[in-house]
């Protein structure tokens, strides 16, 4: 009889025994302390907790910004440090940064067609543009807010950039800080959904770092940051 075990899938993102201490002269800060986590495709994430608890931290760990003191992460099993966080970034993940970070000499389309060129994500190059505006308008941006240079967008409008910006890029995983801070209910309640839409049916994994309870709410897991370890519980 043949008795070959099944294949077992590695997580998206996986945290084995990861800690993460800052230090300059005056002090050391422990921030976290042997964690492990896993993050699965499909899967809606909040990370919660109060201020100074790590949250940016872990963000910037998971998405390869920053590498953890002590510890492995990987992701689809292989130790990010062995992949390179340069090529983890440009090919598997995209992030919302809470300053937004756009390009500011540049319209809100052609910031989010330069992360498609720059990721060499679909669509190929004649179909980049109407994608763009695709994009754009799916987080509510019209094709006159499109071709404005940024800075004269709102602070709200720059952040749909974003997103529509990491949205373009096409990844597995997509991670977001604080990303409907400024926005208005309605359209945080799109954002949230388009979040929803991505891990459910596009199957991707899907990390919001938020102090919002609602959006939490609507997450599939949340993920409870106090004192350095990691509460793991169903939102
Ligand atoms: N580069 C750094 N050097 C030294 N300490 C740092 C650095 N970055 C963050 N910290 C400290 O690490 C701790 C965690 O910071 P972090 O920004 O991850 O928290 P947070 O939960 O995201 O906070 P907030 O909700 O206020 O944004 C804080 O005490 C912060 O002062």
């Amino acid at each position: 009889m043949n008795r070959t075990a099944p294949a077992i899938t590695p997580p998206a993102l996986q945290f084995a025994d990861v800690s993460h201490v800052y230090q300059n002269q005056r002090r050391r800060t422990t921030v976290l302390k042997q964690i492990d986590l896993a993050f699965e495709r499909g899967t809606f994430y909040t990370v919660l907790g109060p201020s100074g608890s790590g949250k940016t931290t872990l963000l910037s760990l998971a998405s390869g910004l920053d590498s953890p003191t002590k510890g492995t992460i990987r992701f689809d099993g292989q130790d990010l440090a062995e992949l390179g966080l340069g090529r983890y970034r440009n090919k598997h993940a995209a992030t919302v940064f809470q300053q937004y970070n756009l390009l500011t000499y540049m319209t809100a389309l052609q910031n989010v067609i330069t992360a498609m060129e720059i990721t060499g994500a679909k669509p190929a190059t004649g179909r980049r543009k109407a994608h763009a505006l695709e994009l754009l308008a799916k987080v509510g941006l019209d094709p006159d807010m499109a071709d404005r240079n940024v800075l004269k967008l709102s602070g709200g409008q720059q952040q749909r950039v974003a997103i529509a910006r990491a949205l373009a890029c096409d990844v597995d995983i997509l991670f977001a800080d604080e990303p409907t801070g400024n926005l208005d209910e309605d359209t945080a309640d799109g954002i949230i959904g388009i979040f929803q839409e991505l891990a459910h049916t596009q199957n991707k994994c899907v990390i919001v770092v938020t102090h919002s309870q609602t959006l939490a709410a609507r997450s599939d897991r949340t993920l409870t940051l106090r004192k350095g370890k990691v509460a793991v519980g169903a939102a």
